[in-house]
C-alpha cells in the first residue's frame, strides 16, 4: 500500500475558478480547493454531477489557466498523460500510431511493443478507432497516455458508459497500470465502488463550486479488496457521507 508520507508530487490550492459566459453569466465552478497527490498514490475525486471535477483535472493538469490560486510545481514541469472519457482517437491513424504519436519527436521510432502487449493490444495494434469497441478504444487511449512514461496518469471517468465487463476488464488495466510506484494517479468518478477497488485515497468534492468536504484513506492492499470488501466499505461510507448515497 501507499506510504502515507510519501514526498509530494503534486500540491495544488485552487481559490476560485469561475465561467464567464458571452451573455454576462458567471458559473463558479470551484472553490477553495486544495489536494496534495504523493508520488505512487492513487487518488480518487467523487462528486456529484456538475460539481467541477473535470474543471479540477483541467487546471491541475494546466489544460485551464485561468482560475486564482497555485499548483506547485507548475504542472508543464511535470509528465502529465491524461486519458479522457473519450477516447480522442485520431481516426485516420492505427492502434499503434495513435500511440506513437504523442511520443517526442525523437521517440518516435521506439519499439512499443511491450507496452503493446502490456496492454493485451497485440492484436489490435494495426486496426483504425472505427473498428474498436469503446473500452477497447480507453484501453488504448490508457496505453497512449501511459507511453510518455507519465509523472502523473490522470483518468476522466474511465468506465462510464462501458458494459459491467467491459469495465471490470479495463479496470483490472488500470490496476495494472498503476502498479508503477513512481507515479501518481488522479482519477475522477462518480461511482464509489469503482474508486472503492482502485484508490488509496478518496477525496470526496461538494456540490457546485468544488471544494474536498472529506478525505478517506484505504489501507486495505488492492488485491484484498474482494466484492464483499467493496461493498461493506461502500455501504459504510454511504451510512457515514449524504454525499456517496447516489454513487
Ligand atoms: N466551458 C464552460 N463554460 C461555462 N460553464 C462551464 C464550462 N465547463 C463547465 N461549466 C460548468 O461548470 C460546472 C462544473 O462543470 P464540470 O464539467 O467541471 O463538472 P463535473 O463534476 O465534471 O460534471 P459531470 O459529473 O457531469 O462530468 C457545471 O455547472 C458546468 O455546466
Amino acid at each position: 500500500m501507499h506510504d502515507a508520507g510519501a514526498s509530494a508530487l503534486l500540491e495544488a490550492h485552487v481559490a476560485a475558478k469561475t465561467y464567464l459566459r458571452p451573455d454576462g453569466t458567471a458559473t463558479e465552478a470551484v472553490r477553495d480547493l486544495s489536494l496534495r497527490l504523493a508520488r505512487g498514490e492513487f487518488v480518487c475525486l467523487l462528486g456529484p454531477s456538475g460539481c467541477g471535477k473535470t474543471t479540477t483535472l483541467r487546471i491541475l493538469t494546466g489544460l485551464d489557466r485561468s482560475f486564482a490560486g497555485h499548483i506547485s510545481p507548475e504542472p508543464a514541469q511535470l509528465r502529465i498523460g491524461i486519458a479522457f472519457q473519450e477516447p480522442r482517437l485520431l481516426p485516420w491513424r492505427t492502434v499503434e500510431e495513435n500511440i506513437r504519436l504523442v511520443l517526442p519527436k525523437a521517440q518516435r521510432g521506439r519499439d512499443l511493443s511491450g507496452l503493446i502487449a502490456r496492454f493485451g493490444l497485440e492484436g489490435h495494434a494495426a486496426r483504425y478507432p472505427g473498428e474498436l469497441s469503446l473500452g477497447l478504444a480507453r484501453r488504448v487511449s490508457l496505453a497512449r497516455a501511459l507511453a510518455v512514461e507519465p509523472d502523473l496518469l490522470v483518468l476522466d471517468e474511465p468506465f462510464v458508459s462501458l458494459d459491467a465487463q467491459a469495465a471490470a476488464e479495463l479496470r483490472r488495466y488500470v490496476a495494472l497500470a498503476a502498479a508503477q510506484k513512481a507515479m501518481g494517479v488522479l482519477m475522477v468518478t462518480h461511482n464509489l465502488r469503482e474508486a472503492l477497488e482502485l484508490a488509496d485515497r478518496l477525496v470526496l468534492l461538494a456540490p457546485r463550486p468544488a471544494h474536498v468536504v472529506e478525505e478517506v484513506r484505504l489501507d486495505m492492499p488492492r488485491a484484498g479488496r474482494t466484492m464483499a470488501w467493496v461493498e461493506a466499505e461502500r455501504a459504510r461510507l454511504a451510512a457515514r457521507f449524504a454525499l456517496l448515497r447516489e454513487t
